[in-house]
C-alpha cells in the first residue's frame, strides 16, 4: 500500500504536463525504490501485467515498473500496412493516456524482422485517397513515436529497412540483435523512391550529415556492427538478450525525473518534428502525386516481382 502511494506520487509528477518538482531528491529515490525491482528478463509478475491488443499490435504493460512492451504482429514480415499503421496509433494513444506509463519498449513478435518497412501494396495501384489516408498514417505514427513524452526503446530483433529503420530512428535508444544476416537502413533509392524530408532530418539528427548523404543515395543497409559503427544503432547484443537489455537500458532512462528528460527532449526533437508539422499538408498531396507516377508505380511494381522472385 506504502509502496503504491509512492508509486502514483513519483507518476503523477513526472506525468505529461504536470506541475513543478516539489521535492527532486524525493522524487529520485522513489523512483529508484521501484526501479530497483526491476527483473532483468522479460518475467513481469503476472498480477502487475496488463496486457491488451488488437490483430496487428501486442501490448504487455507492467504497471508496477511503469513499462510497456509493445510488439509489431503483421506476419509474414511485420510490413507497416494502413492498418497497422491505425491500430498502431491508438495503442500508442492509450499508453500515452495511461498515467502509469512512462516507458514503451518497441519489438517485433516475427523471428528474424523487426519490420519490412511500409507496405509496399498500399502504395501500388491504389487512388489518390488511399495514399493520402496511408501516408497521413505514416506521419501520425512517426509524430507520435519521435515526439513522445514517453521514454521509447527499440529492440530491434531482426530486419529493418526503411519504415522499419524509421521506426527505430524515432525512439531514443536502439538496441540490435547482433546476427549478421539482419540489416537496417533507410533504403528507399533502392526501390526508385525517396526517402521524405523528415526520414532525412531524423536520420542526420541521428548519425549527421555526411554518412546520412552516403546512406541514402545508396541506400545501404547495414548489419549490426556496422550500424553500430556510424551510430544507427547506441548498442548490439546476442540475439536472445535484446529485450532484457532494453528491459535494463529502460531502467537506467527511467531513472531520470520524467519532467527534466521530457523538456530536453522537446528541446532536441521539437523543430524537427514542426518542420512537418509545419507542411503535413503539403507532405501528403507530394507524396501523393510522386507515388501516382507511372514511373514510380513501375518501379514498385519491379520491385515487388523482384522480391517474390528472389532466392532466399
Ligand atoms: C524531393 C523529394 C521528392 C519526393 C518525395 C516524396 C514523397 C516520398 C515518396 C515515397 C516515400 C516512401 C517511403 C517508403 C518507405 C518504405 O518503407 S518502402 C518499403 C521498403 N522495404 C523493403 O525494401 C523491404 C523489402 N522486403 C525485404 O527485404 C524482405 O522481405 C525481408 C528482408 C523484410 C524479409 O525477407 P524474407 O523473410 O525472405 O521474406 P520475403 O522476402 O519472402 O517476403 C515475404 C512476403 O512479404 C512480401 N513483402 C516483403 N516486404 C514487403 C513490404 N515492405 N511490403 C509489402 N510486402 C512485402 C514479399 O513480397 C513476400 O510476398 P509473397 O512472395 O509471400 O507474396
Amino acid at each position: 500500500m506504502a509502496l503504491r502511494a509512492v508509486s502514483a506520487l513519483t507518476w503523477g509528477l513526472g506525468g505529461p504536463g504536470v506541475g513543478p518538482l516539489r521535492s527532486g531528491t524525493f522524487l529520485r529515490c522513489a523512483t529508484q525504490h521501484r526501479l530497483e525491482k526491476m527483473p532483468s528478463s522479460i518475467g513481469f509478475p503476472e498480477a502487475s501485467r496488463r496486457p491488451f491488443s488488437s490483430h496487428r499490435i501486442l501490448v504487455d504493460v507492467d504497471q508496477s515498473h511503469g513499462v510497456a512492451t509493445m510488439k509489431l504482429k503483421n506476419p509474414p514480415v511485420n510490413s507497416l500496412s494502413l492498418e497497422l499503421l491505425t491500430e498502431f496509433v491508438i495503442s500508442w494513444e492509450k499508453l500515452e493516456n495511461d498515467k502509469s506509463c512512462r516507458g514503451v519498449i518497441l519489438t517485433s513478435n516475427s523471428p528474424k524482422i523487426f519490420s519490412a518497412g511500409l507496405d509496399i501494396t498500399d502504395m501500388y495501384g491504389k487512388n489518390a485517397a488511399h495514399y493520402a489516408e496511408f501516408w497521413k498514417a505514416v506521419q501520425e505514427v512517426w509524430l507520435k513515436l519521435y515526439t513522445s513524452n514517453m521514454v521509447v526503446i527499440a529492440a530491434i530483433n531482426g530486419s529493418s529497412p526503411a519504415g522499419g529503420c524509421l521506426m527505430s530512428l524515432a525512439s531514443d535508444y536502439r538496441i540490435m540483435a547482433d546476427n549478421p544476416k539482419y540489416t537496417i537502413g533507410l533504403n528507399e533509392t533502392l526501390l526508385g523512391i525517396v526517402a521524405p524530408f523528415w526520414f532525412k532530418d531524423n536520420l542526420v539528427n541521428t548519425i549527421g550529415n555526411r554518412a546520412s548523404e552516403h546512406a541514402l543515395q545508396r541506400g545501404l543497409l547495414f548489419p549490426p556492427a556496422d550500424a553500430l559503427k556510424i551510430g544507427l544503432v547506441d548498442q548490439i547484443v546476442p540475439e536472445d538478450k535484446v529485450q532484457s537489455t532494453a528491459l535494463s537500458v529502460m531502467s537506467e532512462w527511467l531513472k531520470i525525473p520524467d519532467h527534466a528528460r521530457q523538456l530536453t527532449k522537446t528541446m532536441m526533437r521539437k523543430p524537427t518534428a514542426d518542420r512537418l508539422l509545419k507542411q503535413r499538408e503539403a507532405d501528403i498531396q507530394n507524396f501523393v502525386s510522386f507515388i501516382s507516377k507511372d514511373s514510380i508505380q513501375k518501379s514498385l511494381h519491379m520491385y515487388l516481382k523482384f522480391l517474390k522472385e528472389r532466392e532466399k
